[in-house]
């Protein structure tokens, strides 16, 4: 993918405008509340009462569908808590001849792949790091290809303009909008007979839970059920891939984590949303009968990453001179010496999204009616190599040139867990996955990649002389404006 890429400013629209519209009826009704029981004004009691019904229906629906997220909704991932600026679906324009010739024109199979029949994909959270490069590598097999995404401001929009914009330049639209939104929804699954859906909008982030909760039962538990309704609904119904997590194991301490083992001691409210998640999914599953695969990822970085994550934000912090913090195990467990993360590359988590989309078995039911039973599956992709936070510090340092401020501290009770490891053989036997890149590889791609984005400068020089000054730059784009 050509690196370069400056997006236009996102838009987040601002919510609110369908409940403050509703108030003035609202207060109405409580006013004349008195005479509509004593019948003085039948007619004009009727339609307050009416008015008053809608009112408290659309505020009740507004509460608990509004903003979700199709990428990884919800607050900017800062330091200080902030009230999100969500997309109010209320407010969310699409429609029309023009519009849908566009949906329609990216859903298209362009190609078929190898004999089978091409997909028509609909990728929620397009805007997202993994939903970009899967977007991406969909269209580039020839398989039809629709993006969905809130554009919302957990961290820096521009970075998902960017990566909208390098899906535009394949031919993939990404339609600016919210999976809470019902009617859109509806109006995609009526536009489009979509094959599959790849579902990975969500509230991403384990620490930013305790910032911000309700912005992960709105997208990971609301949103999700929304887009499921829609999908039991749409005739043909699709099947549907989905992103789970590694942290559904928790304080499992069997090792390597197997889809058998525990998954019923969470960690985080992250994890238990994703976890909440399987199991509606399940539900979806038994009573209308969609083909649901829940894909656990173990911490996936690469080029076009989220800023959230500490491999990229400790690169930010590094270059521009600031310490960062890493965390150590308080002790106690098994395993706990050293805090590792079974790292795993974009486009080994890109080609296992394939792999299961691939062998996904079709939805059954129609009509909103299961006809027989459908495939249910879980799948880890991870790489099956864990490594400690600290030699990921060290490879930065190698890769950047330059020497980290650390801050070792006890890890927080912040809902991060001090180990994850994958067992993959389910995946490598029935999708086909194999990951082959190891995090030094990986992390050169991201290294080349951030400077490029951020800071071309600094790109030139070391490609020039083979090293750095030893003081970096400021970025362009982002080392001080990214959000965490
Ligand atoms: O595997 C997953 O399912 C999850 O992977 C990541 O979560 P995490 O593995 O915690 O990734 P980071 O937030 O980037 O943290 C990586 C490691 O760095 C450590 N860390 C984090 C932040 C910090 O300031 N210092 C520090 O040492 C964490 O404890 C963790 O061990 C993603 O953020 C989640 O969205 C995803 O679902």
């Amino acid at each position: 993918m050509a690196p370069q890429l400056t997006g236009a400013p996102g838009s987040a629209a601002a919510a609110g405008g369908a409940s403050a519209a509703l108030k003035p009826q609202f207060h109405h009704y409580h006013h004349h509340r008195l005479p509509a029981r004593h019948h003085h004004h039948p007619s004009l009691l009727s339609k307050l009462a009416f008015w008053s019904v809608c009112s408290l229906s659309l505020l009740l629906a507004f509460l608990l569908l509004s903003p979700s997220s199709s990428s990884s909704p919800a607050s900017r991932a800062t330091d200080s808590p902030r009230r999100s600026l969500h997309a109010s679906p209320a407010t969310a324009s699409y429609g029309g001849a023009a519009w849908e010739k566009k949906v329609r024109a990216s859903a298209r199979v362009r190609r078929a792949n190898g004999g089978r029949a091409g997909l028509s994909v609909l990728v929620t959270g397009a805007a997202g790091f993994v939903g970009c490069h899967a977007a991406a590598a969909l269209r580039r097999r020839g398989d039809g290809v629709l993006g969905l995404d809130n554009f919302n401001d957990y961290y820096d929009p521009a970075l998902k303009r960017g990566r909208a914009a390098l899906l535009a330049r394949a031919g993939v639209y990404v339609v600016d909008g919210d999976i809470a939104d019902a009617d859109l929804l509806a109006k995609l699954f009526d536009v489009v007979p979509f094959t599959h859906v790849l579902h990975l909008a969500a509230q991403a982030g384990v620490r930013h839970a305790l910032v911000d909760p309700m912005s992960y039962v709105r997208a990971n538990v609301a949103g999700l059920v929304a887009l499921l309704e829609a999908a039991r609904a749409a005739d043909p119904q699709p099947a549907i891939v989905w992103a789970s997590s590694s942290s559904v194991y928790g304080l499992n301490s069997h090792v390597p984590f197997s889809e058998h083992d525990r998954t019923d001691r969470p960690a985080s409210l992250y994890a238990a949303t994703k976890k909440a998640g399987e199991e509606i999914a399940h539900v979806y599953n038994h009573i209308y009968g969609l083909s649901l695969t829940a894909l656990r990822f173990f911490t996936v970085y690469g080029p076009w990453g989220r800023p959230d994550m500490a491999y990229f934000f400790f690169t930010r912090d590094i270059l521009a001179g600031r310490p960062i913090t890493v965390y150590e195990s308080s002790g106690g467990g098994a395993h706990q010496t050293t805090i590792s993360r079974d790292f795993t590359y974009i486009d080994d988590i890109v080609k296992g999204c394939i792999g299961a989309l691939d062998t996904a078995g079709k939805s059954t039911g129609s009509g909103g009616k299961k006809r027989g039973p459908a495939p249910f599956r879980t799948y880890n992709l991870g790489n099956t190599s864990p490594v400690p936070v600290t030699q990921l510090v060290d490879l930065l340092e190698k890769m950047l040139k330059v020497k980290a401020e650390r801050r070792i501290v006890k890890m927080p009770r912040n809902g991060d867990v001090p180990y994850t490891h994958a067992n993959i053989s389910l995946a490598q036997r029935e999708l086909g996955y194999r990951p082959s890149t190891d995090l030094q590889t990986g992390l050169k791609k991201f290294v080349r990649w951030y400077l490029e984005y951020y800071n071309p400068e600094l790109a030139v020089k070391q490609k020039q002389h083979g090293s750095s000054s030893g003081k970096a730059s400021r970025g362009r784009n982002g080392s001080t404006s990214s959000a965490r």
